[in-house]
């Protein structure tokens, strides 16, 4: 077998759905490192180089759903062009995937990333630490198929007691997934995470921004540069694309830096499950402005609610808190509307190529 594709998690089974393929003799199997409205980088151990949806492939499947993300395994097909980009022309078959229930309650299903082994669910014990959500998260990791993990961060911002309570709090979840502590700032636990990453398995970190899963990886590549590397950038800053990366650590261990994952509806399920914010969240449907930022707008139902004593003024500094780390910004009903906008893009110059390319039969 193919070491370069055994290093990027080849396997006897994709091998054996591979030999199965009818007219796969041009074809060569990659992996999906990075999507980009609907050109996605892949490769095959040597460089990573640009590909897109064949016409045929969007033809046969017209469920964007059953579409490339990062981390699938690809046949693709590369001659024939100049510029060597790759077209796709079939997805093999997903060992596990991670996936969310689609925003707008329309119950279809978005997919997070494909193929993966062990999804590290990441919380601050600082201000992100929330049970319920993390129950949530193991629920969706599970039902996909890979392995949980659960990091905790920034234990330098908690004093020893509170970690250890949070600790026996999930313990108390009956959670049997390795539940992990670290700091980057002390680096207290850092060596031990990493020693625990395999060469050839697939890591993807999930959780709300600010909770440092961007430090983590960067300190794990060692590097920052490489993380954005293989693909080229539509835009500069980390909010403006669905770019999703698949990186290789100096030990072999890939991993997934999941920025999609923010706009994971989480919110709303917080709501509904009755989380950690929903008294504010409920009471906001009340304020005056549809974008009442609660810190002092005429009109705040939140405010009021405060000032009655229904609302600890605490509790209230700690969403704002939240807000201001920027955690909610792609939660937020905006965010997600951008989210689903560059995936809808994704969808429309797919089948705008594929009616190009049909224009030339
Ligand atoms: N005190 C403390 N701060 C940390 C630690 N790890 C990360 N931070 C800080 O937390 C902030 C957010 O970290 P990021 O790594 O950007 O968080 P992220 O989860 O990647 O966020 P997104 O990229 O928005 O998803 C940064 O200012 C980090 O310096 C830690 O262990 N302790
Ligand atoms: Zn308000």
């Amino acid at each position: 077998m193919n070491t370069e594709w055994q290093k990027l998690g080849w396997s006897a089974a994709l091998a054996a759905q591979w030999a199965r393929w009818p007219d796969a003799s041009d074809l060569a199997p990659a992996r999906v490192v990075a999507v980009d409205r609907d050109r996605l980088v892949l490769t095959d151990g040597s460089a990573p180089f640009s590909a897109r949806l064949s016409g045929s492939f969007v033809f046969h499947q017209p469920d964007p759903a059953q579409w490339p993300c990062v981390g699938d395994w690809v046949l693709v097909a590369r001659g024939g062009r100049d510029d060597g980009e790759g077209l796709i022309q079939a997805v093999l078959e997903r060992r596990t995937v991670l996936r969310r229930r689609g925003v707008g309650g329309m119950g279809e299903v978005q997919l997070i990333a494909a193929n993966v082994d062990t999804v590290v669910i990441v919380q601050s014990c600082h201000f992100d630490f929330n049970p319920n959500r993390l129950e949530r998260y193991l629920v969706m990791v599970r039902d996909g198929g890979a392995q949980p993990w659960v990091l905790l961060t920034k234990t330098d911002l908690v004093t020893p007691e509170e970690l250890a309570a949070q600790l026996a709090q999930i313990h108390a979840m009956g959670v049997d997934a390795p539940v992990m502590p670290l700091s980057q700032l002390s680096q207290d636990g850092v060596e031990a995470f990493r020693a625990r990453l395999l060469s050839g398995q697939t890591y993807c970190f999930v959780g709300s921004s600010g909770v440092g899963k961007s430090t983590l990886i960067n300190a794990l590549l060692g590097r920052s540069a490489q993380l954005t590397a293989v693909v080229s950038h539509t835009g500069e800053g980390r909010h403006t694309t669905v770019r999703r990366e698949l990186v290789a650590l100096d030990n072999g261990a890939l991993v997934i830096d999941n920025p999609g994952m923010r706009a994971f509806g989480l919110i709303d399920a917080d709501v509904e499950a009755g989380g950690s914010f929903s008294d504010i969240t409920r009471r906001a449907a009340d304020c005056r402005y549809a974008d009442c930022s609660h810190s002092g707008e005429p009109g705040c139902a939140v405010r009021a609610a405060v000032q009655a004593g229904e609302i600890e003024p605490g509790h209230l500094a700690n969403y704002l808190k939240l807000r201001e780390e920027n955690a909610f910004y792609e939660l937020s009903s905006a965010g997600r509307r951008q989210k689903d906008k560059a995936f809808g893009k994704y969808v429309k110059s797919a089948k705008k190529s594929f009616s190009r390319a049909h224009d030339d039969d």
